[in-house]
């Protein structure tokens, strides 16, 4: 479970998008929400787009994996494409808050990796706000005025980046999925099995 986290506008759905494009062997939780679809945004893709009412029930019935109030709206994981993903052995990317990224280590910590984005500045990270069009000027001061809060949880995660360069910030997220994927623990099986085999076949 891969998960990426920043303060609104930082630029973690992008990196996102990037990685899913590239790397057939990770997959994307599809969250569930109460706000309304941006331009562009696709329903089941980008976010299943629910009401208040799909919402509870989704709660109701034990369908989230996590969820949490974000910016007033409420955002939650469905529980069944996760299970499914790591099921057949896929990585799932998580793009969600200090929240959810909390309950998910509270559940499993150790299957975790999480990575917090940085902006370069509070201004360049107003900017982009600005910049991706997508929102009013009450959502960006809304936003604007949570930065610093959100910002507060950096610690909690395993690796920070900083996304300056936006292609820089990239590749260190490809480079801590590589190096995650190699850990002993996660290869655990594999590993086992191909010592005894080295070792039975002797010198
Ligand atoms: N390194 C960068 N330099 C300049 N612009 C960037 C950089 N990274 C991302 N952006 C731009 O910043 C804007 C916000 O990015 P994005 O939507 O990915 O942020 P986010 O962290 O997912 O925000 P939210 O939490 O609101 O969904 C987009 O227009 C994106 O193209
Ligand atoms: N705890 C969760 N947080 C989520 C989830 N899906 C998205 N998010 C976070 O909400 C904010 C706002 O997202 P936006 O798309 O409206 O800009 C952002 O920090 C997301 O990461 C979720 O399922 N659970």
């Amino acid at each position: 479970m891969f998960v990426l986290a920043s303060p609104s506008g930082a630029g973690k759905t992008s990196m996102a998008k990037r990685i899913l494009a590239e790397d057939a062997d990770i997959s994307l939780s599809v969250s569930a929400t109460t706000r309304g679809p941006r331009v562009g945004e696709k329903d089941g893709v980008d976010y299943h787009f629910i009401d208040d009412a799909a919402f509870d029930g989704l709660v109701e019935s034990g369908a989230l994996l996590e969820w949490a109030h974000v910016f007033g709206k409420r955002y939650g994981t469905p529980r069944e494409p996760v299970r499914e993903a790591l099921s057949h052995g896929k990585d799932i990317l998580f793009d969600i808050d200090w929240q959810g990224t909390q309950q998910l280590k509270a559940r499993d910590s150790k299957d975790v990796v999480s990575v917090y984005i940085l902006p370069p500045s509070l201004p360049e990270l107003e900017k982009r706000l600005r910049s991706r069009g997508t929102d009013s000027e009450q959502v960006i001061t809304d936003r604007m005025s949570r930065a610093a809060s959100e910002i507060s949880h950096w610690g909690e995660y395993d690796y920070v980046l900083v996304n300056d360069d936006f292609d820089t910030c990239l590749d260190q997220i490809r480079s801590i999925l590589r190096a995650e994927r190699l850990r002993r623990s996660r290869c655990k099986s594999y590993l086992s099995e191909y010592v005894r085999d080295m070792l039975a076949q002797g010198l």
